[in-house]
Parts: structure tokens; sequence; C-alpha cells
């Protein structure tokens, strides 16, 4: 059966790394990022995470959102998505981003948020 689980350890086409610790029973669930990519000049450092993973249907795909909290940056990110398995019980996750940046004044608000898509697969 397409059973999907998020716990473990993840990479991006960027070569950004993730882990995912448990989940709890309200499908809560935390861990850390690792970019490979930033749009500062700092030195990039591991970075916590928490999301929630979307429990009703037991078909195994389920969908997700978390926050990854820079701690290196002053920035954001939002990642939202679905864990699908293939034919061969390959997992992926397909995801889709919001960075939002801090801008001094609010006349820079207009450039402060990203977006982009992204793929994950198991390491
Ligand atoms: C998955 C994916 O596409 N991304 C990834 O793995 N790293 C970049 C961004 C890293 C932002 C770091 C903090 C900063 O530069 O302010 S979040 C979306 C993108």
């Amino acid at each position: 059966p397409k059973k999907c689980n998020l716990i473990g350890h993840w990479v991006n086409d960027l070569g950004s790394n993730m882990t995912i610790s448990a989940v709890n029973g309200d499908g809560v669930f935390s861990g850390s990022y690792l970019t490979a990519v930033t749009v500062t000049t700092n030195e990039i450092k591991v970075s916590p995470l928490q999301g929630s993973l979307q429990r009703k249907n037991r078909k195994g795909q389920p969908t997700f959102g978390f926050t990854v909290n820079w701690s290196y940056s002053d920035s954001i990110t939002v990642f939202t998505g679905q864990c699908f398995v293939d034919k061969d019980g390959k997992e992926t996750l397909k995801t889709m981003w919001l960075l939002r940046s801090r801008m001094d004044n609010l006349e820079n608000d207009w450039k402060a948020t990203r977006v982009g898509t992204n793929i994950f697969t198991r390491v």
C-alpha cells in the first residue's frame, strides 16, 4: 500500500538537507534544515523547522506544511506540499515555498517575498 512517512532524511535538487524527527498524535512534527543556498552573505547554519501533517484521510499520501526559522538570517520560509509514493515505492515530497526576507523599510516590502517549488527525495 502507498504509505509515505515524513520521518527521516531528505535532500532536494539544490542539495539542501532536511531531517524530520517525531510526528506526534496531532500530526505536529519538528526537525532541522541545512540549506545549500542562501540570499544572504552570512555563513549557513543548521536551522530548526516545525510543521503539521494532515492526518484526516488514511490514503497514506498526506499533505503538510512547515516553517523554517533560519538561525543565521533575518528571514523565514514556509513550505507546503504533499508526500507521494510512486509505483516502485519511492517517496517524494512535492513542495512550494515562500521565503520572506526582512526589509529595512516599508518601501522595500514589495521585494521581500520569494516563491518557488521544490522536490525532496529520501537520502
Ligand atoms: C527547497 C528550496 O527551494 N530552498 C532551499 O532549500 N533553500 C532556499 C531558501 C533558503 C533560504 C535561507 C535563508 C536566507 O537566505 O535568508 S528557502 C527556499 C530555497
